[in-house]
């Protein structure tokens, strides 16, 4: 069996090695002639898996993405050809909320404001918003959600403090966006943040999208950033990825290149799920476990003793596992370097470790007990030393 499989995959050979003969290229190369021979393809987002791609891909028999996201996926070009597809639901869920809460934390010591006073407003409350709305109030943060689609399924009586998105933009400092790319149907998410709701940001308010570009009206943020400059936004993910809007990256106080889901563990668990249901289609047997893949912490264990205040030690904690100003930090410097589409995927493919928050573990001392449920809920292991 033939397996193309995106070069930034980590543990290919690993996983993919003992099902069949693989051959790594770069997710953006991989193309029609590249799959004339192909079996299965392994891609992650950035390969648009459509028509065009499978035009002369006569032995395919499965797709996977190591991803959340399926955006880039035609799924129904895939079922008419009667080729096996399979995602990653979650896989990197735990990463993205690390992201938003390194994100809030930064912008909490720059801007000299406190999380706890502030109310969160988290719209897409699935794998991703649902985990980051658990650590959040868990961390004692208020927090509002909006996710049309889950109120219309599971009915609004069992989704406590679910409201609309008009009201969460009037009543949240921060709002979290973490919405897949949807075009068609009743609940659509291309360009959720329009032009309008831009505008109805209140002053002085936070806008993260980790989702997916196209939810937010770049050239309308862009505008606001620029001309009022009363806002804050924090993104991970651009329109016409990798060719974003520089001028938008300048404006943004935190600007990464689509890695908050890159943590080690999160790429891990998708290329083992992929890896799974690859065997499965074929009837091999997967013999090789996550927990075999996955290398100890470069930081495994962190002792806190009285002194430190709870957003101080909140932030050492953070920055002890993944500081997220390092990624805005290269991407600046790979655009100046090489311009912003080469920079912004060289940042990608260069990617440094990062591990989860959950591979920590905090021992609290006798003075600093009290941070238990701040720790604990913003995703750290913590134990009472
Ligand atoms: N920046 C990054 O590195 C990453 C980005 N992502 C993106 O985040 C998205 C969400 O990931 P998950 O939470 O795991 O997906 P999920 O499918 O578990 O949850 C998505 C939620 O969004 C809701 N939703 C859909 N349309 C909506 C609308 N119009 N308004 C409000 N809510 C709406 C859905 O009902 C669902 O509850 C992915 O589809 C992917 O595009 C995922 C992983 C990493
Ligand atoms: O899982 C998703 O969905 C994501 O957005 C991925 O983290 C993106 O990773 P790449 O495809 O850009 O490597």
């Amino acid at each position: 069996m033939r397996i193309i499989v995106d070069a930034n995959v980590p543990a290919v050979q690993a996983c993919f090695g003992e099902l069949g003969e693989v051959v790594r290229l770069p997710g953006r190369e991989i193309d029609a002639i590249s799959l004339r021979e192909a079996d299965a393809l392994v891609v992650r987002s950035i390969t648009r898996v459509d028509e065009a791609l499978l035009a002369h891909a006569s032995r395919l028999r499965f797709v996977g993405t190591c991803t959340i996201g399926t955006d880039h996926v035609d799924e129904r070009a895939l079922a008419e050809r009667d080729i096996a597809f399979a995602s990653a639901p979650g896989c990197n869920a735990e990463a993205v909320v690390d992201y938003v809460l390194g994100s809030l934390a930064t912008l909490a010591e720059r801007q000299d404001w406190c999380l706890g006073e502030r109310r969160v407003g988290i719209v897409g409350v699935g794998n991703v918003g649902g985990r980051l709305l658990e650590r959040l109030s868990t961390m004692g943060v208020d927090c509002l959600a909006c996710d049309p689609p889950r109120v219309a399924t599971e009915g609004a009586e069992g989704l406590a403090g679910f409201v609309d998105l008009e009201s969460l933009i009037d009543e949240c400092d921060v709002l979290c966006l973490h919405t897949p790319l949807v075009t068609e149907g009743p609940h659509p998410t291309w360009h959720l943040f329009d032009a309008q709701r831009i505008a109805a940001l209140a002053p002085g308010s936070v806008l993260l999208n980790a989702g997916r570009g196209d939810c937010v009206d770049g050239q309308a943020l862009r505008q606001r950033l620029a001309g009022q400059g009363d806002v804050t936004a924090v993104l991970d993910v651009w329109e016409h990825e990798p060719v974003i809007d520089s001028g938008l990256a300048d404006l943004a106080a935190i600007a990464t290149p689509h890695v908050a889901g890159y943590s080690l563990d999160g790429k891990l668990r998708g290329s083992h799920r992929i890896y799974r249901a690859l065997a499965q289609q074929v009837g091999l047997p997967a013999r090789l476990t996550l927990a075999n893949l996955a290398p100890p912490p470069p930081v495994r264990r962190l002792v806190l003793d009285a002194g430190l205040g709870p957003e101080e030690a909140l932030r050492l904690c953070l920055r002890a596992v993944y500081d997220v100003r390092r990624d805005h930090d290269s991407l600046h410097r790979e655009a100046r370097r090489q311009g912003m589409a080469k920079g912004f995927d060289a940042c990608r493919a260069s990617y440094p470790l990062r591990r989860e928050f959950a591979t920590l573990e905090i021992e609290l001392g006798e003075g600093s007990r009290e941070l238990e449920p701040l720790l604990k809920g913003a995703g750290f292991r913590v134990r009472m030393g």
